[in-house]
């Protein structure tokens, strides 16, 4: 649950740890007591002060900038104070501890505390702040926590375009058409006799179609904006010395799993996160598919599973140099069998064929062929992995959108197909076709939050980190 939204706050903003500068950030209604006990003088709005910040004792427990935004102008639309302090963990907690000793003294002037109630922000508060007093909306704050938590360069770029509003503004104009199209049909009912000339002459069939092709483009960007930010999860698969973790390896450029010439080496599933054009990928390796009388070998293989069954894309690696043995040829058919039995219908599994460099020559096969020893083949089965995820690298207009919106989103869809089809059932589901495309404008304002459950709120602000 988040906390109470009236109360005065204060967090440390910078990341913990050492740093040249860390700030203290303290967000309220009426800060003017608060800064005079701990600056001793008032501040000139948005100007920094370089100053001694004040303990009880008027002793400095640091020197540095101090800034003040009153409201509304400010990053949480209240009067914000920063102190701009040196970046060491000790002096950023003793200046919190001040600011709330300061806050519960008595002001001489008043007879009461300086600032009632301050208390040490919960994560995420300062950003839901600016949220409930119209500073950002929903979409451009889970927009701040996405370009913090950004881990490639595309995904910083796509997140810093949603925090500007550019995806929250192409959900606006979805909105606007989507409203000139219910003022039409509602107009419509209201007055009955008129309806058909009412609809046609609006061209209300062509507007709908219009603005299905409008949301399909939205989706589409949405789709590869949370493919960028969430990436895809691919699981390594198959016998016993195919060279699976040599593959990770390679895919990854590193030494992380073991590889040696025993079968069932790899027990344990090792995971590693790689990068191909900024798209993350989760890259498991897994124990060779076997049955085993070695009972850790057996955890490590049902471990393997495990992680199959949660893939997004499995890469079924064989070895060319044994594909024609015959009982290596049954094994690798009976794990397709096991593969196509667990996973969930339209989970893709690539056949690899690996070792390349010491098969004989060979007819072609379906699927990719490499070497994880030499390189050979590693770059197109990178291309073949961004296919497999969906990425279809749209140059421009990304949005780094959350899986939240591409949901809300394909139901905005379903709403419009289904005002679709009761438009073209005409006259006597008119009624149904307004309520359609008032679902659907509901699915749209839960993006940018100007419609939205509290709990929903609490679930996007309580995962920012704390002081943001
Ligand atoms: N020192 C510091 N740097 C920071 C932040 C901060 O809080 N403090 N931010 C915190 O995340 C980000 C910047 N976000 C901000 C957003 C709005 C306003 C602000 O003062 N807005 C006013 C005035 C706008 C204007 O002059 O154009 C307003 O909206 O009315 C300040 C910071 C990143 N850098
Ligand atoms: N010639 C050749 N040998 C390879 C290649 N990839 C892996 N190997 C060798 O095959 C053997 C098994 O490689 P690993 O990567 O350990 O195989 P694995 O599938 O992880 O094996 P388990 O962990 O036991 O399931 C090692 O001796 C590797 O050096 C390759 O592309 N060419
Ligand atoms: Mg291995």
């Amino acid at each position: 649950m988040l906390a109470r939204t009236s109360d005065p706050i204060v967090a440390i903003a910078t990341a913990p740890g050492r740093g040249a500068v860390g700030i203290v950030r303290v967000s309220g209604r009426q800060l003017g007591p608060l800064v005079q006990a701990l600056c001793a003088r008032p501040l000139k709005p948005r100007e920094a002060t370089y100053l001694p910040f004040l303990d009880g004792g008027g002793e400095p427990v640091d020197h540095g900038l101090a800034l003040y935004f009153p409201a509304p102008h400010s990053f949480t639309g209240e009067d914000v104070l920063e102190l701009q302090a040196h970046g060491g963990a000790v002096v950023l907690q003793l200046l919190v501890a001040r600011c709330l000793e300061a806050a519960a003294e008595v002001d001489g002037a008043t007879g009461r505390a300086r600032l009632p109630g301050l208390r040490v922000a919960e994560p995420g508060e300062f950003s839901q702040r600016a949220f409930l007093n119209g500073k950002i909306d929903l979409a451009q704050a889970e927009a701040i926590a996405d370009l913090i938590d950004a881990s490639t360069e595309a995904a910083a770029r796509s997140a810093g375009r949603s925090l500007s509003g550019a995806f929250s503004r192409e959900i606006h104009t979805l909105r606007d058409a989507l409203i000139h199209l219910r003022m039409l049909v509602e107009a419509t009912l209201d007055f009955p006799e008129e309806e058909i000339d009412f609809l046609q002459k609006a061209d209300a069939v062509g507007q709908l179609v219009a603005l299905q092709a409008q949301v399909a483009g939205v989706q589409q960007r949405a789709r590869q904006g949370a493919l960028l930010r969430e990436g895809i999860k691919v699981v390594i698969a198959g016998q016993p010395n195919a060279g699976k973790s040599s593959l990770l390896n390679a895919l990854a450029g590193a030494e992380l799993a073991i590889v040696s010439a025993v079968a069932g080496t790899t027990r344990d599933v090792v995971s590693q996160t790689i990068q191909i054009q900024g798209v993350p990928l989760h890259v498991a390796d897994t124990a060779g598919l076997r049955e085993s009388t070695d009972e850790v070998e057996q955890i490590g293989v049902a471990r393997a599973w495990g992680q199959i069954e949660g893939a997004d894309a499995v890469l079924f690696l064989h070895d060319l140099t044994r594909a024609d043995v015959a009982d290596y040829a049954a094994a690798d058919a009976e794990i397709l069998r096991l593969l196509r039995e667990k996973l969930p219908a339209g989970v893709p599994v690539l056949d690899v064929w690996n070792k390349q460099d010491a098969a004989p020559a060979q007819a072609a096969r379906d699927g990719i062929a490499l070497s994880a020893r030499t390189g050979e083949g590693i770059e197109t089965l990178r291309q073949e992995l961004l296919r497999l995820a969906g990425w279809q690298a749209v140059p421009e207009g990304l949005y780094l959108a959350r899986a939240r919106h591409v949901h809300a989103l394909a139901q905005v869809a379903g709403h419009l197909a289904g005002a679709a089809g009761h438009l073209a059932a005409r006259a006597q589901s008119l009624d149904l076709m307004a309520e359609e495309l008032r679902l659907a404008q509901n699915a749209l304002n839960e993006i940018t939050g100007e419609f939205g459950a509290d709990d929903l709120l609490g679930v996007i602000f309580s995962r920012f980190c704390i002081g943001k």
